[in-house]
């Protein structure tokens, strides 16, 4: 009898087709049994295929009724994963609130989100109440995190001058200093792989002080423009080798909590080590889909977990995926209020390029 082949169809924006659809993946899966084929945004998603499984990441309205026609005409089809759950993402504070919420016991270490506040206003921005609680240095942060250049530009504010370049709405968030390394934790359905990387150096108490432009900006300052992130060269140029991982127990739990609480199976998250405490994590970010192909092994990792998805599609039914993809995640109105802050109101810090940190 002939092999029972699968088909997964993809919908990527050019870049990220780019660096996720490599040959290496595409000849691995299928050399087991899955033909991955790329979607035409173009055309209606529901006359294309038959796929198996859809995997996305677009942003809008359009490509949301795409998905919804879809799941009409296939039932049986596995959408990874549903706009609803991806959206809480989109929002910097809907983002992290589900962080808060996740209840895990660790013998020597804890976790949680750096304090921070939302400003929909000028008028909040300078009003020094709704500051309370909070201590410069902070972060600014695009409110929305939609994948647009604009949403990874952000600031780092010393003092209130630095206050008169940010336009809201945007997330204030304290800075905290963790030795320059973040932790990159990825997941894959149940696969669990902590990185490090670069991160942002720490601030001294003279420069918390002396600082006279009262603000920096950047961008994506864990991404390098070189590709070598994977092997030693890469961790002893970044002088990363030194610095002690996160206990792999911790971190998985925390990735699981996550991926129950959200039912995302494809998300990265920022982890930072508080350096006043040593045992204390701060988790600062969480993207859908992220750069994979940076991880070791990426081929393997997400070859297995499509074969995962299909095989138990194919055995259980689609319900046993536990990918249903119209599931509305259980969120309060003040969440559902910010996450659909779609068009041009994401902030802007219109920062000028002088400002940039040299790292
Ligand atoms: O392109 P890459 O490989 O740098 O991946 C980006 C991610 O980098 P990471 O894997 O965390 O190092 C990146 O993560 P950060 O936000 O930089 O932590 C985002 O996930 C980004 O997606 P978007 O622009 O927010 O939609 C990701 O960009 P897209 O590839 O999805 O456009
Ligand atoms: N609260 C914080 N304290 C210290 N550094 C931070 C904090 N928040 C962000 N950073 C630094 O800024 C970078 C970008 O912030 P992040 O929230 O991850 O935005 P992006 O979505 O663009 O990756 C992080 O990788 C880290 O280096
Ligand atoms: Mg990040
Ligand atoms: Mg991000």
């Amino acid at each position: 009898m002939a092999e029972r082949r699968f088909g997964i169809g993809y919908a990527l924006a050019p870049k990220k087709q780019q660096s996720f659809i490599q040959e290496s993946l595409v000849n691995l899966a299928r050399s087991r049994g899955i033909d991955l084929v790329r979607i035409d945004t173009e055309r209606s998603l529901a006359d294309q295929g038959p796929f198996d499984c859809v995997l996305h990441k677009l942003y809008g309205d359009d490509w949301k009724r795409e998905l919804a026609e879809f799941r009409v005409k296939n039932p049986d089809g596995v959408i990874i994963d549903a706009p609803e759950a991806i959206e809480r993402l989109h929002n910097r504070i809907s983002m992290l609130q589900v962080v808060s919420e996740l209840r895990i016991e660790h013998e020597s270490d804890t976790f949680g989100i750096p304090k921070q506040i939302v400003i929909y206003d000028k008028e909040t921005l300078f009003d020094r109440q709704a500051w309370e609680g909070l201590k410069f240095p902070v972060i600014a942060k695009p409110l929305v995190a939609d994948g647009s250049a604009k949403s990874h530009k952000m600031a780092l504010v010393f003092n209130h001058d630095g206050l008169d370049n940010l336009k809201p709405p945007i997330v204030l968030q304290e800075f905290v200093n963790h030795g320059g390394v973040i932790f990159k934790v990825y997941v894959v359905g149940g696969y669990v792989k902590c990185v490090k990387r670069k991160s942002l150096p720490d601030v001294s108490e003279e420069e918390k002080l002396g600082s006279l432009d009262g603000l920096m900006s950047f961008s994506q300052i864990s991404n390098l423009a070189n590709n070598e992130r994977t092997d030693d060269k890469y961790y002893k140029m970044m002088q990363l080798d030194d610095t002690e991982m996160p206990p792999q127990s911790f971190i998985t739990d925390i990735a699981r909590g996550l991926q129950q609480a959200m039912k995302l199976n494809l998300f990265n998250f920022d982890v930072i080590r508080d350096a006043r405490f040593g045992n204390r994590y701060l988790i600062i970010d969480i993207n859908y889909f992220p750069g994979y192909a940076k991880m070791p092994g990426y081929e393997t990792v997400l070859t297995d977990f499509f074969c995962d998805i299909v095989q138990k599609k194919e055995k259980d039914g689609v319900e046993s995926t536990g990918l249903d993809s119209y599931e509305v995640f259980s969120c309060d109105d003040e969440v559902r209020k910010i996450v659909s802050c779609d068009g041009d109101d994401g902030g802007d810090l219109n920062l000028e390029e002088e400002n940039r940190i040299q790292v």
